[in-house]
């Protein structure tokens, strides 16, 4: 059999796979490639935690596929020098892959595939990550959506997600390729000295990259979180969330798989505040690609000339690790140090901290993130910053200011998810754990090594916002 060369990307999986399905199809021999190659990413090479579960996923992909009779090429270098040697070196007939849509990569792709058209190979793109492509839904003018209410309701309008589709349950072998590299040879792990100090112990076993891991998270959340969605997917010390998202990032899970499985599990309304996030992920994607300058400027230029704070380095490292004396805020920064990953309620109160009470430009909250997010995605990471910021589409307005505090207060009410997270206030009682300062325990916290007060306090922290708000040009 003539070789098809898949390209393997962020589409981690063997089930609902279209490239690998269009290879099958035509009646060629899927060799499953993956190209190391984060020097085409531009400024936004995968960060450390995204490298960390690139490498778990990869060797799950690779035993999946030898459980079927095949495995995974791995190189590393210039994706397209890699393709055509491949291509040269097996005979390969053709190259599928699926879209990916982050600006430097979606040039790149199309000059690889009518490169290699013209080189005489059938070069196919494919849709594996979304429901809608981001050109498949338009304003009435023809226009990219920049509101995400009209924008979901014409995707229910149009609503015709993908059939699932089982993974083959064979593929052939194919020898060795030359250039070959072992997947050790990537550096993806993390490495001892500096970023090993990101690895907390939990890291390894909050989670399980992979394909079966992604099916098992979807088997629980249908199972137990999906009933309660709704009105749960608030609480950060509760379960009620998916988890998905790296999983839904990686590819490891098609999201027409997500939805598909939760059809019959529980009440319509809770299936469809689950369905409507899944919705903002579509959002996102549709924003990146018709505006793709988003990941780094202001979508609103107006805040082109807001006087962002200069970051001393001492208030980004409080933030950062955790330290800011502002609970909810360290709870949720200490939780995504050590797991590499934040719940959204929290994810909106410390990037809300971060832009409005310190002031500082929301790049260095989004790069932050970006490297210790398991999930980091550029489409959703630049959504949810800006969103938060007042600076994007759709966006919450600036003079919004959310209070950490009353966010804790209300999402948070018993202090459980600071005193998992925030060890020096556990021995507060549950009501001065939101505000030790407030409730005249602040000796009693410094005492366990917590900040006595907050960086910058709640309403200097308003005020001093909405005054640079006042005075940014109309
Ligand atoms: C400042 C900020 C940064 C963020 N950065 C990222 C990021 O880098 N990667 C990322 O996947 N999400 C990001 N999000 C969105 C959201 O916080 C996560 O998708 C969510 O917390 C993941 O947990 P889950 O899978 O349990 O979510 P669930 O509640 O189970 O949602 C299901 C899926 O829907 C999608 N989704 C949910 N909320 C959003 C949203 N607001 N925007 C886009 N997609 C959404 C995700 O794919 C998620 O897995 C960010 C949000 C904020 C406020």
């Amino acid at each position: 059999m003539t070789p098809a060369i898949v390209w393997f990307r962020n589409d981690l999986r063997l089930r609902d796979h279209p490239a690998l399905q269009a290879a099958l199809k035509a009646g060629l021999a899927p060799l499953p490639v993956y190209i190391h190659a984060p020097h085409e990413e531009g400024d936004w090479a995968p960060g450390a935690a995204s490298n960390a579960w690139r490498h778990r996923a990869l060797v799950a992909l690779d035993a999946d596929l030898r459980r079927r009779g095949s495995r995974l090429h791995v190189f590393a270098g210039d994706s397209l020098a890699t393709l055509q040697a491949v291509a040269a070196a097996t005979g390969a007939a053709a190259v599928f892959w699926h879209r990916r849509h982050e600006p430097g990569v979606e040039e790149r792709d199309s000059l690889i595939r009518r490169t290699l058209h013209r080189q005489g190979l059938r070069a196919e793109a494919h849709n594996g990550h979304l429901l809608y492509e981001p050109w498949q839904l338009a304003t009435r003018n023809g226009e990219p959506f920049r509101v995400f209410t009209p924008f979901w309701k014409a995707a229910l309008a149009a609503w015709n997600p993908p059939r699932v589709q089982p993974a083959p349950t064979a593929l052939p072998t194919i020898g060795t390729v030359p250039g070959e590299v072992p997947l050790d040879a990537l550096g993806l792990q993390p490495r001892r000295g500096w970023d090993a100090r990101f690895w907390d112990p939990r890291f390894q076993d909050c989670w399980t990259p992979g394909e079966q891991g992604a099916i098992a998270a979807l088997g629980r959340f249908t199972q137990e979180g999906v009933h309660g969605y709704d009105e749960g997917r608030d609480l950060p010390a509760r379960s009620l969330t998916s988890r998905l998202s790296p999983h839904l990032h990686f590819g490891e899970i098609a999201p027409w798989r997500v939805i598909d499985a939760l059809v019959g599990t529980t009440a319509p309304e809770q299936r469809a505040a689950y369905v409507r996030e899944l919705g903002w992920r579509e959002f996102a994607h549709h924003v990146l690609h018709h505006f793709p300058h988003t990941t780094d400027a202001n979508f609103n230029r107006r805040f082109d000339d807001f006087e962002w704070a200069e970051p001393a380095p001492a208030t980004l490292d409080a933030w950062q690790q955790g330290r800011t004396g502002v609970p909810i805020v360290d709870a949720g920064m200490r939780e995504l140090w050590a797991t590499g990953w934040m719940h959204n309620r929290v994810r909106m109160v410390v990037a809300s901290y971060l832009t409005k009470h310190l002031r500082i430009h929301w790049r260095h909250g989004a790069r932050w993130f970006w490297d210790t997010l398991v999930d980091a995605d550029l489409a959703n990471n630049s959504l949810g910053w800006q969103w938060v910021a007042g600076t994007g589409v759709d966006a919450a307005p600036y003079f919004r200011v959310f209070n950490p505090v009353l966010q804790a207060r209300r999402f948070d009410p018993d202090g459980t998810y600071i005193a998992h997270w925030v060890p020096e206030l556990r021995g507060l009682p549950a009501a001065a754990r939101h505000a030790p300062w407030e409730a005249g325990a602040a000796d009693e916290a410094a005492r366990s090594g917590y900040p006595r007060r907050p960086l910058v306090g709640m309403a200097e922290g308003r005020r001093d916002a909405l005054a640079a708000l006042s005075r940014m040009k109309a």
